[in-house]
């Protein structure tokens, strides 16, 4: 079954078109990264296939469904960027997981034990059951990705979309967040997820997309690591190094691969 089928695209902001010509489909259980170079329109294609920026030209469908009727929301987990630093909302952990449950209960039915087993599931799966109770505010970074990740399960859907899930969090968070996506996929579940290095989520890629110039440049298995690039600290995402010599893949020759 195909999950996400995006056909001939165009989005953009105001009239400024981004994306252009992009056609992609995921398939159930297949776990996808979007790579590109910064301002690439990667979150851009995300948003489009969330709904968050409707499309001026092309098709998207969700579960074989046209994304305008598509009514299903509960079985799309999204994980944005960032929390947003500040929001100065003093949620804890609990209550930002537990947020994750509202599309599957609607908004006013009371929490229910279901609910509540969900919530510490999906914490327990990110290893964060034991800051259930702690403002988020007091999470570092990486911790704060987690509960999102855990907001995103608790919902328990079928395909879950990641913006950049592990930029700037640290090791440990990185490896709870692959084995928690990696539970998932296991499952059956499909991923789509912006990355800008593979680094311990490789092993779950099954698939790249390269988004070039508001199109999709290349698409292919996910670079094997190799030589020094398998050292940690050079798992960096360069695997079309056919464009970056071409000068169409701007980010590859940017990467660190060349650090001692
Ligand atoms: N809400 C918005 N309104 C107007 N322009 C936007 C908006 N969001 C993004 N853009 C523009 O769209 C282009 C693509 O942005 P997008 O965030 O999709 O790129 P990206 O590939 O995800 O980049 P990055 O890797 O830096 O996150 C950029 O030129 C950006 O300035």
């Amino acid at each position: 079954m195909t999950v996400v089928d995006v056909r001939r695209l165009a989005v953009g902001y105001d009239g400024r078109e981004i994306l252009h010509d992009v056609s992609m489909s995921v398939r159930a259980g297949e776990v996808v990264a979007v790579l590109g170079a910064n301002g690439s329109g990667k979150s851009t294609l995300i948003r489009a296939i969330l709904g968050l920026v409707p499309p001026m030209r092309g098709g998207i469908d969700l579960f074989g469904v046209p994304q305008r009727r598509f009514r299903e929301w509960a079985r799309v987990g999204y994980v944005p960027q960032r929390l947003g630093a500040g929001s100065g909302v003093p949620a804890t952990v609990g209550e930002v997981v537990a947020s994750g449950r509202l599309a599957r209960r609607g908004m006013f039915r009371p929490a229910g034990a279901a609910d509540k087993a969900a919530v510490r599931s999906a914490l327990q799966d990110v290893g964060l059951l034991d800051r259930i109770g702690d403002p988020v505010s007091t999470l570092s970074g990486g911790q704060q990705q987690r509960t999102l990740i855990a907001r995103a399960l608790t919902g328990r859907p079928d395909l879950l979309v990641l913006d950049e899930p592990t930029a700037g969090v640290d090791a440990a968070s990185q490896e709870a967040f692959a084995a928690a996506l990696g539970r998932f996929a296991t499952d059956g579940g499909t991923i789509v997820l912006v990355l800008h290095e593979l680094g311990p989520l490789r092993p779950l890629i099954g698939r790249t997309v390269v988004v070039h110039e508001g199109a999709i440049a290349h698409e292919g298995a996910p670079p094997e690591p190799a030589g020094h690039h398998a050292d940690p600290g050079h798992d960096h995402v360069h695997p079309h190094a056919d464009l970056a010599k071409a000068g169409i893949c701007e980010w590859a020759p940017a990467d660190r691969t060349a650090a001692p």
